[in-house]
């Protein structure tokens, strides 16, 4: 699915200065951004765009050519794209595999109550079936990432947007992390946007786009 950022404008009512003005982008499915920018740069604000999760003063978001606000906003956010924060999002009470169970209720996914493939899926993250049967609260910070990770692939939604996913973790672990988002485009054919501060993930990008105050640069890397 394309996922395209229409004539963007957007300012903040506490800013005098536009955040940005008339931007044009465009996400196409089975590739992996990377947008990075020093802080301030907006592009957490962005993402929340691209989410659904808050609305641009003007432009639109486009999925395969159609109004995500037409789609409407509750609706697109629950089929269309699957959001992944540094804070992995993961409700601590619950297990790992119920947290993937009900993200997959609430989404209508075909796989509900298929226990073996959400255990199948955790199992190819390096989550075995006695991870996958604790309270997320007692999983480590890469493996929680990586729990959150299955959800947003099994929900199934085409767009997956991550902010700062690989914040907290240790090289190792975020290398485990790029790994998957670089399987979500390239094996899951799905449209995957993450932004981060680490030059080291951005790279191994397909596309990285680089944010500045009131200007894009969009850079193609490999
Ligand atoms: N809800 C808000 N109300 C007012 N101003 C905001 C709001 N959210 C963000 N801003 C401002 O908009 C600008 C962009 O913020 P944003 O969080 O999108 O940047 P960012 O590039 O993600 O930064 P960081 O790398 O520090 O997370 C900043 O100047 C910020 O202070």
């Amino acid at each position: 699915m394309t996922l395209t950022v229409e004539k963007l404008t957007h300012w903040y009512s506490d800013s005098s200065q536009k955040l940005y003005e008339d931007v044009n982008l465009t996400f196409d499915a089975g590739k992996f951004y990377a947008i990075v920018g020093e802080s301030g740069s907006g592009k957490t604000t962005l993402l929340s765009f691209i989410a659904g999760l808050d609305e641009p003063r003007e432009g639109r978001i486009l999925v395969d050519g159609i109004d995500a606000k037409k789609i409407g906003l509750t609706r697109y956010r629950q089929r269309h794209v699957a959001t992944i924060f540094q804070a992995y999002n993961l409700l601590n009470t619950m297990t790992a595999y119920q947290n993937i169970e009900t993200a997959l209720a609430i989404t209508h996914s075909k796989h509900q109550k298929d226990s073996k493939y959400i255990l199948a899926a955790l199992s190819r993250v390096g989550i075995n079936a006695n991870q996958a049967r604790q309270k997320v609260q007692k999983l480590s910070g890469g493996e929680q990432q990586r729990v959150a990770i299955v959800r947003a692939l099994l929900v199934d939604a085409p767009v997956v947007v991550a902010d700062e996913p690989t914040g907290n973790l240790d090289h190792e672990n975020s290398q485990i992390i790029v790994e998957l988002f670089k399987a979500l485009a390239h094996e899951y054919h799905k449209t995957v946007i993450m932004i981060t501060h680490d030059e080291k993930v951005a790279q191994q990008a397909d596309v990285e786009m680089k944010l500045r105050a009131n200007q894009f640069e969009v850079q193609t890397v490999n």
